[in-house]
């Protein structure tokens, strides 16, 4: 199981994260966002074993490039309306591409929108809403359980402690954190996120 925790402004959160084991910190570029960072800053953070995701939402694939090199970004999250052809410029094996449930009249119509996406990336990425994200709302679980996908997707979505034993029963492989593990926007709460990681990966 993959977990992410997104939306690090701190080194000292980078520093704890590492050091827990998550999988993935998300780094946020997008200046509208609380929790937008600067390319110097994310390149200045080394963690020993956790890869380093940059979140994308409107920028295009010469810009994602360039950020991705100045900052020494791993993996890309396409946060915005990204197509398969620019994720495939990109590079399938670092693009984690968002899509959005809430856009979709049926589960069968989104599964097959994520098939069409599945050779163009390493995971999707499922979150509230129509667009964006840091919401801090979810999505419903009894949805995501008819949900039949054979390329690996992860989950987003104000998820914290206080969902995730009912989130896991979606079978998402992997969790992302950002706004239910937080005391402020930005601010890690490095308690939820020591209890999430109990939840999900049933250790202390
Ligand atoms: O967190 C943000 O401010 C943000 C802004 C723009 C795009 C994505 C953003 N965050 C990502 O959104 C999802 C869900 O977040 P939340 O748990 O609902 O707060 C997650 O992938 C964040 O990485």
């Amino acid at each position: 199981m993959i977990i992410k925790v997104c939306g690090m402004t701190r080194a000292e959160d980078v520093e704890f994260c590492d050091a827990l084991g998550i999988d993935l910190l998300g780094f946020i570029f997008y200046p509208e966002s609380p929790r937008n960072v600067a390319q110097d800053w994310v390149a200045a953070q080394k963690p020993g074993r956790a890869l380093k995701t940059g979140v994308f939402v409107r920028q295009g694939v010469e810009e994602i490039r360039a950020i991705a090199t100045g900052a020494g970004l791993d993996l890309l999250q396409l946060h915005g309306g990204h197509t398969v052809e620019q994720c495939l410029a990109l590079g399938p094996e670092r693009v984690i591409k968002t899509m959005w449930p809430e856009r979709y009249p049926t589960v069968e119509r989104l599964a097959s929108d994520m098939l069409l996406f599945a050779p163009a990336c390493r995971a999707i990425l499922l979150d509230s809403g129509k667009s964006g994200g840091g919401h801090g709302r979810s999505l419903l679980p009894k949805d995501l359980q008819r949900l039949q996908c054979p390329h690996p997707w992860y989950l987003a979505g104000g998820l914290g402690p206080h969902n995730l034993t009912v989130m896991k029963t979606t079978g998402a492989a992997g969790f992302d954190l950002n706004s239910g593990v937080e005391s402020a926007p930005g601010i890690k709460d490095h308690e939820k996120i020591r209890h999430a990681l109990q939840l999900l990966r049933g250790k202390p």
